[in-house]
C-alpha cells in the first residue's frame, strides 16, 4: 500500500535554512553576550566529557589536573571568537528582519503593502475554505482624491492618505488585515466574517471618514469621503482570490458610478460569492 505521508525533505536546503533562521533569531533574543557565555560553557562541558571518557578508556581513574584544564581552558579560548561570530549573526539577522519588514510595508502609511496582503489573503482564503468559514474582502477608495492634491498640494494629499488609514484601522478588529492597495486605494481582509457583518464594518469606516468635523491636524482642513466595495465568500463554496477581488472591484466601481461616499456589496453575478443587496448607500 503506498504511503500517505508527505515525502520528507528531499535535500538539506529546505531544512537547513529554517534551522539557521531559528538559530539566528535565538541569538537576537538571547543577546550576544548571553549566547557567547552559553556557547563557551557548552564547549567547556563537552571538553570535560571528552577528557573524562578518554581517561576512563585509557584506564585512568583520577581526573586530576585534566579536570581544570578541560573545563577552564576552552572557556577563554572561545569567548572572543564566539562573541565576534554571534555579534555578526545578530547584526545579519536584524538587517534581514528590517529588510523583510520594509519589503512588506507601505512607507507612507506604515500599513502592510499589496504584496504582503496578497500572500496573507491567499492563506486566509485557504484556511476559510478548509474550515468552512466565511471570509470578506473590502476595497476602499478616496473620492476625488486628485482634487485634494490639486487644491491643497501633494504633501496634504499624503497626510490625507495617512489619516484615512488611521481612521479605518481604528474601526477594525485585530484579526482584520488592512493594507494599502496602491495610490488612494486600501484593501481590507475580514477573516471569519459574513457579508452582513462586513457591510456594517464598511459603513463604520465610511462614516468615520465622512463625518469628522475636521479630519486633518492642519490649519488647512480637508474633508474627504470614501467609496467601498464589499464581497464575501459563501461558507463551504470554493472560490478564488481573483474572483473575490474582481467582485469587490466591480462593487467599488458601482459605488463610484452611483455618486461616491457609499458602500456597495458585490452583486449576485458571481454565484460562488455571498449574495446581498446590490446597493447599500
Ligand atoms: N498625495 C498623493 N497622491 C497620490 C498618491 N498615490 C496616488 N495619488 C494620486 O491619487 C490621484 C488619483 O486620482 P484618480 O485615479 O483620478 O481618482 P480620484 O480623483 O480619486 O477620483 P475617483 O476615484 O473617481 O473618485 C492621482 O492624482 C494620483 O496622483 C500618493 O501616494 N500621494
Amino acid at each position: 500500500m503506498p504511503s500517505r505521508s508527505a515525502p520528507r525533505h528531499q535535500s538539506d536546503a529546505p531544512v537547513l535554512t529554517p534551522l539557521l533562521q531559528r538559530c539566528s533569531r535565538a541569538v537576537v533574543r538571547l543577546g550576544v553576550w548571553r549566547t557567547t557565555l552559553l556557547f563557551s560553557a557548552s564547549i567547556s562541558l563537552l571538553s570535560l566529557a571528552f577528557t573524562w571518557a578518554y581517561l576512563r578508556l585509557s584506564g585512568y581513574t583520577e581526573m586530576g589536573e585534566a579536570f581544570y584544564i578541560s573545563l577552564l581552558v576552552p572557556l577563554p579560548m572561545t569567548l572572543l571568537p564566539g562573541s565576534l561570530i554571534f555579534a555578526l549573526v545578530s547584526a545579519l539577522e536584524q538587517a534581514r528582519h528590517t529588510a523583510h519588514t520594509l519589503a512588506m510595508t507601505d512607507s507612507l502609511t506604515n500599513l502592510r503593502n499589496r504584496r504582503y496582503f496578497m500572500h496573507t489573503a491567499q492563506r486566509e482564503l485557504d484556511l476559510a475554505q478548509r474550515h468552512q468559514l466565511p471570509l470578506a474582502l473590502l476595497i476602499l477608495d478616496i473620492d476625488h482624491f486628485k482634487r485634494v492634491n490639486d487644491l491643497h498640494g501633494h504633501d496634504m494629499g499624503d497626510q490625507v492618505l495617512v489619516e484615512v488609514a488611521r481612521r479605518c484601522e481604528k474601526v477594525l478588529r485585530t484579526t482584520d488585515v488592512l493594507a494599502r492597495w496602491g495610490g488612494e486605494e486600501f484593501v481590507v481582509l475580514l477573516p471569519n466574517t459574513p457579508l452582513e457583518q462586513a457591510h456594517q464594518l464598511a459603513e463604520r469606516m465610511r462614516e468615520s471618514v465622512a463625518y469628522s468635523a475636521q479630519l486633518y491636524a492642519s490649519d488647512d482642513a480637508v474633508r474627504v469621503t470614501i467609496s467601498i466595495g464589499v464581497a464575501a465568500t459563501t461558507t463551504g463554496q470554493p472560490t478564488t482570490l481573483d474572483l473575490l477581488v474582481q467582485a469587490v472591484d466591480r462593487a467599488l466601481f458601482d459605488a463610484k458610478r452611483a455618486g461616491r461616499n457609499q458602500v456597495w456589496l458585490a452583486p449576485q453575478r458571481h454565484p460562488k460569492l455571498a449574495a446581498g443587496p446590490a446597493l447599500v448607500g
